[in-house]
């Protein structure tokens, strides 16, 4: 292969008369227009020799397709690579080229098609497929539309409902189910793939099988009134669902098209929107998430060195507590044995019901039989002592915030866990190197910090110290992927990325509230601009007990920058700490549902005596474009503190701790991506000011009024030499 070209297909005739054209561009054959123009040249040799009756495509080493090249949108959204005319690819290669041949194809469909590569088949006359194989439209979640007629095709074969739930959900079905469905012809074992593909495509021409042109099919298709309702009701969920972003409704545009005007139009409808959605900035925001959530297991100078993960076949979680119970749940969910100790019977007892229970849920909601959730369920065992630590692999520890108990229970790990055993601890905030003072284990130690609840969230952060050993970080990500959690490397410091970036966030809409701000504005405008709830809303869930935790924390290390409120403690000391409690910043009822409490007023104008702040005319009326700069833009400001000290190796990977472990808008990019979207300049200039005007809370630090005084992005790499890792 030609080093500047990405990828290739070859055709094969066979004395058949069967053209195999196979799909070639490791490691899922996605479709770079190298691919396509390949396919394209092969098509004409095929349609054009007397030897070939008919085609088979196919992709490399078990996978189909994964698609379009999602690396070609970054190409042509930077300028660097010029899109073809629009619907050249769509139109003129896949339908006249392609579905409209005077010979059949068949696509060969082994392990995945995805994207353009379920696309690509759907224009083949018929399908077939190994069992298992995954087939679906993700593209709305890189923030494009299916733009190679999967629009028009899949409501076609498979129905518009099933067409509208998978294209929107961007969820794959997998190959039996696409049987069911109509999408394919017939399921064969991986070994019988190809025979059955070349005779089904020969039948085809000696009529034995049906040609069919799904393009043309209108059985699967509603009567228009009825379609029109269908898609009424898509956009109004849609806009509810996704109210920031505009493809979803443009892909609808495209879809309804179709079915109202017939194929073609539609064709050309969903060739001008996909062209139109490269250059949202939401598409360029979800296609940067994707490389980045790649990119996060990626490593300088730990994943490079040739290491290969160890394998970890027995895991001890010390602390049944909410942690404990949420961790010890993933692991068994991907089949770690686990131990689970506990202080006593009681809470062992106690730990291994909260196992239970959220096991049960997914028994409940069906998405876990019975026989299964025995068979997890024996994974687990408790204890009260160290005895069975004796051959774990991994220990991870998850017993209260108290550092003493903490390096109690470390001397005790060194002293009965094997010397090969990784030593791990869930802390939200204190210094490893602390938890590790009293052992000589510093090389096995590391941090395994995961979110609540952690059988849910999708983020692990691994900490590393500057003596845990490359060996042991390598295989924590190895344990993160099999518990299908997004590992992010950071380094050690209190509240590592995620805390320590976001605790500003709260930090600063308590500082707009004691000084007029109203807090149901701010918690309202944050969830516009698309975060889960706002910060109000997220104290009451966290509770106000871990909320005083980590304030004390980030006092005690960050007190120049934190801004010291008052309104948690005095609620806290009525016996309201947040939706535990059923009062917090708000009331809750027996279904959790959240409403303002008029009686909150009291506790802000008592924090704001204490604090000696005023009302600031300005803060009480501000719009939401500034409640957000001024909640997020200190966020911005700690984040770029994180990366100057090397806490992380790359701004994306801030922009992946952000998204999954706060819940940062994925269409934003993330904290650095959004930062750099809106410019350094403008961030700096305003922190500044308000710096000037309401103290050092807001003060940029070095490195933003560095890179802001050039209007420099952020998430430029920082210079090796100043990186902590
Ligand atoms: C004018 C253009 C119109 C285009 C129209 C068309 O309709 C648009 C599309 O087709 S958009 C693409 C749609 N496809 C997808 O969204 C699939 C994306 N990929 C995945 O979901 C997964 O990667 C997977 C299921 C295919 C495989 O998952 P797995 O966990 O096994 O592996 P990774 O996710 O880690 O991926 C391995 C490496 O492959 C790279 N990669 C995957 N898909 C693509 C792709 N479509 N294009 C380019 N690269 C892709 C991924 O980045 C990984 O690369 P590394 O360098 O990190 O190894
Ligand atoms: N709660 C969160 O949202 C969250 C999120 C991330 C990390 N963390 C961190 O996770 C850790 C645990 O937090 P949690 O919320 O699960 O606390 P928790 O109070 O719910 O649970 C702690 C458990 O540890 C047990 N325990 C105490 N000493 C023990 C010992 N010597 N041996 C065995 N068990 C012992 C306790 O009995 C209790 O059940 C803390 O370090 C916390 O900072 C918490």
């Amino acid at each position: 292969m030609d080093s500047r070209t990405k990828g290739k297909t070859v055709m094969e005739v066979g004395g058949d008369g069967v053209a195999v054209i196979t799909l070639i561009n490791p490691p899922v054959n996605s479709l770079s227009f190298d691919v396509l123009y390949n396919l394209k040249s092969n098509y004409e040799e095929a349609l054009s020799r007397n030897d070939v009756k008919a085609i088979v495509i196919t992709g490399a080493k078990g996978k189909f397709s994964g698609g379009f090249d999602i690396s070609g949108f970054s190409e042509i959204q930077k300028g660097t690579m010029k899109e073809p005319k629009v619907g050249f690819i769509s139109i003129d290669i896949i339908t006249d080229l392609l579905e409209a041949a005077r010979k059949p194809s068949v696509a060969a469909i082994d392990g995945l098609a995805l994207g353009g590569g379920l696309e690509l088949s759907m224009a083949c006359h018929a399908r077939i497929s190994t069992p298992g194989a995954q087939l679906g439209l993700p593209e709305l979640q890189l923030g494009v539309i299916p733009g190679f007629g999967g629009t028009q095709r899949l409501p076609r074969l498979v129905g518009l409902t099933k067409a509208l739930e998978m294209i929107l959900t961007s969820k794959p079905v997998r190959a039996e189910e696409g049987h069911s469905l109509g999408l394919i012809d017939a399921v064969v074992p991986s070994a019988e793939l190809l025979t059955t593909a070349r005779r089904w495509a020969l039948d085809i021409v000696e009529r034995r099988k049906p040609w069919i042109t799904s393009l043309l099919k209108t059985d699967k298709l509603p009567p228009l009134g009825e379609a029109r309702e269908i898609l009424k009701f898509a956009r109004g969920q849609t806009r509810k669902q996704a109210p920031n972003m505009k493809h979803p409704l443009m892909c609808l545009d495209a879809l309804e098209m179709g079915i109202v005007s017939g194929p073609r139009v539609g064709l050309e409808k969903e060739a001008e929107v996909g062209s139109q959605v490269i250059s949202l900035d939401t598409t360029k925001g979800l296609i940067h998430v994707f490389f980045s959530q790649r990119g996060t297991v990626k490593v300088p100078g730990v994943t490079d060195r040739g290491l290969m993960p160890r394998k970890i076949k027995k895991v001890a979680i010390i602390g049944g507590g909410l942690m404990g119970s949420g961790i010890a749940t993933a692991l068994i969910l991907s089949n770690y044995p686990v131990i689970l100790k506990e202080v006593n019977e009681k809470f062992l007892e106690a730990g291994i019901g909260r196992v239970k229970a959220n096991l049960q849920s997914r028994v409940r909601k069906g998405s876990m039989s019975k026989e299964k959730f025995e068979k997890t369920m024996s994974l687990l065992k408790g204890s009260l002592d160290y005895e069975s630590f004796r051959d774990v692999d991994m220990v991870i520890e998850a017993v209260i915030e108290n550092i003493s108990l903490k390096q109690q229970i470390f001397a005790d790990l060194e002293k009965y866990c094997p010397q090969h055993c990784i030593l791990a601890s869930n802390t939200s905030t204190i210094d490893l190197n602390k938890i590790g003072e009293r052992t000589k284990s510093q090389d096995r130690i590391v941090g395994a910090h995961f979110f609540s609840p952690a059988h849910v969230m999708p983020l692990l952060e691994i900490v590393r110290t500057n003596h845990t050993s490359a060996q042991v970080i390598v295989d924590l990500l190895d344990v993160g992927k099999k518990i299908k959690k997004t590992p992010v490397v950071v380094g050690n410091c209190t509240g590592f990325a995620v805390n320590r970036m976001f605790f500003p966030y709260t930090q600063a809409a308590m500082f707009l509230v004691e000084r007029g701000a109203d807090p149901y504005l701010i918690d309202s405008a944050v969830s516009k601009f698309g975060m889960p709830m706002g910060p109000f809303r997220l104290c009451d869930l966290v509770g106000f007990g871990v909320a005083i935790a980590t304030a004390t924390q980030f006092i005690e290390n960050f007190p120049e920058r934190t801004y010291k409120s008052m309104i948690i403690p005095l609620m806290q000391e009525d016996k309201r700490a947040g939706e535990a409690t059923r009062k917090g910043f708000y009331l809750y009822d027996d279904k959790r549902k959240a409403k303002p409490d008029p009686e909150l007023k009291k506790y802000i104008e008592k924090a704001r005596s204490i604090s000696g702040a005023n009302v600031d005319p300005k803060l009480v009326k501000l719009s939401e474009k500034e409640i957000i700069e001024m909640t997020f833009f200190p966020v911005v400001n700690e984040a770029c503190r994180v990366f100057a000290e090397g806490i992380a190796v790359k701004a994306a990977d801030l922009d992946i701790a952000a998204i999954m472990g706060m819940g940062f808008p994925p269409y934003r990019g993330g904290i650095m991506f959004w930062a750099d979207s809106i410019g350094s300049k403008y961030i700096y200039s305003r922190l500044d000011e308000w710096s000037k005007t309401y103290g050092d809370f807001f003060k940029p630090c070095a490195f933003l009024a560095e890179r802001g005084s050039k209007g420099a992005p952020l998430s430029a790499p920082v210079e090796q030499a100043r990186s902590r890792l």
